[in-house]
């Protein structure tokens, strides 16, 4: 389970401050709304490690994430767009998850099997900057299977896409999510995206995080 408790934090000569309790269960999608600017960055960027906050605690199954530098963090980042190199073909983008030192051979079955996962196995060599937004998002879910992360955040993920390929993206993110465990955490203004999607839902206001219904 991932718990946060009591996360406290204050941009440096803000007025306001956040006071951030929840907790996301393995295999579920716990979900975040909020009106803009209402602090749903700030609590992704507290959870990624990209801001410290000044105090309260933040564990996953009792570890203490607030000890590991971003790059140390049991996490995954999945944003709206922008998640690809776009000058780098599908297979190279998805291989940059793969650990150092991985073996050419290895390392190429390693990205084929998850490209394969996410249903595009036909695209293996596009440039990213040829995909679709469906197809990148999909590239980028590859490149998180591959990492295996226990923790995903999402930021408005489906927003840039049209309609069927937005369900089919959010089908995919729930698939993945049930079947590695991940504790996936996703920060959406979408209703309907919350509703398919969330065990959980929390609502973001005067700095603190309410649980919704
Ligand atoms: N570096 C910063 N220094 C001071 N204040 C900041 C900083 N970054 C964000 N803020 C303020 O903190 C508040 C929360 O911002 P945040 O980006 O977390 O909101 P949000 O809910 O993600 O908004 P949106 O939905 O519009 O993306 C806003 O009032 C914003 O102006």
């Amino acid at each position: 389970m991932l718990t946060a408790d009591r996360l406290h934090f204050a941009y440096p000569g803000a007025t306001g401050e956040y006071r951030f309790s929840f907790t996301a269960n393995k295999g579920a999608v716990t979900a975040i709304s909020g009106a803009s600017g209402s602090g749903k960055s700030t609590l992704l960027d507290l959870l990624a490690g990209f801001l410290r906050p000044q105090s309260g605690s933040l564990t996953l199954d009792g570890e203490d994430l607030l000890a590991l530098p971003p790059e140390r963090r049991p996490v995954s980042l999945l944003l709206q767009s922008d998640n690809l190199f776009d000058h780098l073909s599908a297979a190279d983008n998805v291989a940059l998850g793969l650990p150092k030192r991985t073996a050419k051979a290895e390392g190429r079955s390693m990205v084929g099997a998850v490209l394969d996962q996410v249903g595009l196995s036909a695209n293996v060599d596009q440039v990213a900057s040829t995909l679709s937004g469906g197809q990148k998002q999909r590239v980028a879910l590859a490149r998180t299977l591959l990492r295996d992360r226990p923790v995903l955040l999402l930021d408005e993920p489906f927003s840039a896409l049209d309609d069927e390929t937005r369900h089919a993206i959010r089908a995919l993110v729930l698939e993945l999510t049930r079947r590695q465990g991940w504790h996936t955490v996703l920060v959406s203004h979408h209703a309907d995206d919350v509703a398919a999607l969330a065990e959980r839902r929390y609502l973001l206001a005067g700095g603190t995080l309410e649980e919704a219904g």
